[in-house]
């Protein structure tokens, strides 16, 4: 595949927020894209990016950002971007991202509000980059329809960690028929100032709103594909030739990046894999995105580590600079067939790195021109 030859100029929503600070950390040192504008709510609106923002990335403020003034999230301000990366509140996402779309305006959001719009893929680029093929299909269905605009979201960040080795297994065995798993989520999945320390200290929440539905039902819409009828008309399959059942549960633990997740499956396929087997499938899984020469893409997305007290969040959160996870405890299910941990970046992998990805495998697949 082709690199682009000149940089691409991209445009970041949600600037200031969590997510919005791991795309400026990322986006700053990235080999295709320059950020050329960013955009806030209308507080941080008029301000420069260092007056604006309440950094707590480890790294000082990138230079290149630092004096850039912060705009709101008006679609004409954002013109000469080729590329939108939204981490947006999901209370503003909605509207803002579907007036960047109209405006012909390519958007990459980590918000949930269009997961489920059976027209935009929701991708977990190390799994299902191919999804971006219904995107002629959004565009048409708009109206009036678009030539260059578009949606696309990625997953939720306990459905991303866990789904990049559930794909592996599928990929090497088959369908799998029944998970359950078990969430241990950090408080920056929480955005700023999130959870109160007062709650969180000392303590574990067994409750996130909203969060055990959207695993799962993103599972079933990722790991699906896309089906297409007699004429054409492309929709999302949800597992429904192999049906697969999700049960999961989430908790809020004090720990401050890094989603930690519980996982047993069972296969559709009997005699099911053994724990070595599935050790070594996950060694070997290589995202279609790497494989396509997506510079973000990880080398090696799964790391399995043999030890017993791994993974631990301190320790593996920074794995392939957050873009891979970590497995470790594969064993065993005496109720389904195999069991293990994941941990993943929930602010990397689980958000900004998946978005920047999933534009690169946009970019090499020619579904953004960006040379016009
Ligand atoms: N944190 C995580 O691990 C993950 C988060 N997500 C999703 O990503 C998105 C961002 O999350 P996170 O960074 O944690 O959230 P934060 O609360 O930390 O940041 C929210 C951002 O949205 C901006 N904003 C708020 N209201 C408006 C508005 N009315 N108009 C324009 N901008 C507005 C804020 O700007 P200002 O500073 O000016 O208020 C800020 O930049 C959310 O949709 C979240 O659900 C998804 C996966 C993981
Ligand atoms: N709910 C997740 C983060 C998040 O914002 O998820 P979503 O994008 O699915 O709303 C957490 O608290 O860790």
């Amino acid at each position: 595949m082709q690199h682009p030859a000149n940089p691409i100029p991209v445009g970041i929503l949600g600037a200031t927020g969590t997510v919005g600070q791991r795309f400026i950390t990322l986006l700053s040192a990235h080999p295709w894209f320059v950020i050329h504008k960013l955009g806030a709510s209308p507080r941080s609106a008029g301000k420069t990016y260092k007056n604006a923002v309440n950094w707590k990335q480890s790294t000082p403020i990138p230079h290149a950002v630092r004096e850039i003034i912060v705009q709101e999230c008006k679609a004409e301000l954002f013109a000469e971007c080729k590329v939108i990366f939204s981490g947006l509140d999901a209370d503003a996402a909605g509207d803002v991202e579907q007036a960047f779309r109209a405006a012909e305006l390519a958007v990459f959001s980590n918000a949930k509000n269009y997961r489920r719009d059976p027209h935009v893929p929701l991708i977990v680029p190390l799994v299902n980059p191919s999804h971006l093929s219904i995107i002629p299909q959004q565009q048409s269905l708009c109206s009036p329809p678009l030539k260059k605009g578009f949606i696309v979201t990625n997953a939720n960040c306990s459905t991303t960690g866990y789904i990049i080795p559930l794909a592996a297994l599928e990929k090497s065995f088959g369908p799998i028929e029944a998970v359950l798993v078990t969430t241990m989520q950090a408080i920056s999945g929480a955005g700023y100032p999130g959870v109160a320390s007062l709650d969180i200290l000392d303590n574990i929440i067994p409750h996130i709103s909203g969060e055990e539905e959207k695993i799962e039902w993103e599972t079933l819409k990722i790991l699906g594909g896309v089906a297409e009828d007699d004429q054409g008309v492309k929709s999302f399959d949800m597992h429904s030739k192999h049906p697969l059942r999700v049960s999961a549960a989430c908790n809020r633990v004090p720990v401050i990046d890094g989603h930690t997740e519980c996982v047993s499956v069972r296969f559709a396929r009997r005699p099911p894999p053994s724990p070595q087997q599935v050790r070594e499938a996950m060694v070997a899984f290589t995202p279609d995105a790497t494989a396509l020469g997506c510079p973000s893409s990880p080398r090696h997305a799964i790391s399995v580590h043999e030890e017993p007290d791994r993974p631990q969040p301190r320790l593996d959160r920074y794995y392939q600079d957050g873009a891979g996870v970590s497995v470790g405890r594969v064993r065993q299910c005496p109720v389904l067939d195999i069991k293990f941990v994941v941990l993943a970046n929930n602010v990397s992998i689980g958000a900004a790195t998946s978005s920047i990805i999933n534009a690169e495998v946009a970019v090499l697949k020619n579904v953004i021109q960006v040379d016009e």
